[in-house]
């Protein structure tokens, strides 16, 4: 990696640090909320074997738009076109109520761009693990195997982007009785 690179990452890391500051994952230990896209471009670099610095900037900054005050055009700003469009794409109109976001995840997924495909596919990967890991605050187990099916319904769009990371999902649906 050269040293503008890593200077650009830890750019990108910064400011995702400071947007979603003050929020914490669901779990009962509630986790700093930056782990998950921390762990996000984790799995793209070091399982799905990704160096699009861009794809990785776009991991770092997945749920920024969503989820805190930031605007794509600040990303656009900060980062460039790129890494703002791939996260455009990654996010979910939150004006619109929660069966419908869902249900336009399943319906888009397979017309991403091959860089927002490959975010999308580590973000729920990230999920999976996590509601292996423990159950979300008020979640009940029905609500955790419904969020399996959802998300097989939505890898099932984004299949044939990377082999690695596809094969590691397939794991997690199997053990929960589904197909890929
Ligand atoms: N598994 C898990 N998820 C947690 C936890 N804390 C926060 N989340 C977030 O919750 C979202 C999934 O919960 P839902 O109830 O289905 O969605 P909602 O937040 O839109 O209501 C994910 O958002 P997302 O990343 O935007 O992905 P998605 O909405 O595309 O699934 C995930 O990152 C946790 O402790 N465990
Ligand atoms: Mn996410």
């Amino acid at each position: 990696m050269s040293s503008s690179s890593t200077a650009v990452l830890l750019e990108t890391i910064n400011f995702a640090a400071e947007k979603h500051r003050n929020q914490r994952r669901k779990d009962p230990d509630a986790t700093p909320y930056i782990n998950h896209p921390i762990g996000v471009a984790r799995i793209l670099s070091h399982e799905g074997g990704i160096t699009d610095i861009e794809v990785l900037q776009a991991a770092l900054l997945h749920d920024t738009v969503e989820d805190t005050d930031t605007t794509i055009e600040e990303l656009e700003s900060s980062f460039g076109p790129t890494v703002a469009r791939i996260v455009q794409e990654v996010t979910d109109d939150k004006s619109l109520p929660k069966e419908e976001r869902k249900r336009l995840q399943v319906e888009h997924a397979p017309h991403r761009s091959h860089q927002a495909k490959l975010v999308k596919l580590a973000d729920k990967l990230y999920n999976l693990r996590d509601l292996n890991r423990c159950t979300p605050t008020g979640w009940t187990a029905e609500r955790v195997q419904e969020y399996f099916v959802w998300a097989s319904q939505v890898v099932k769009g984004l299949r044939g982007t990377n082999a690695a990371l596809e094969e590691k999902m397939q794991q997690l649906f199997l053990q929960r009785g589904l197909e890929l």
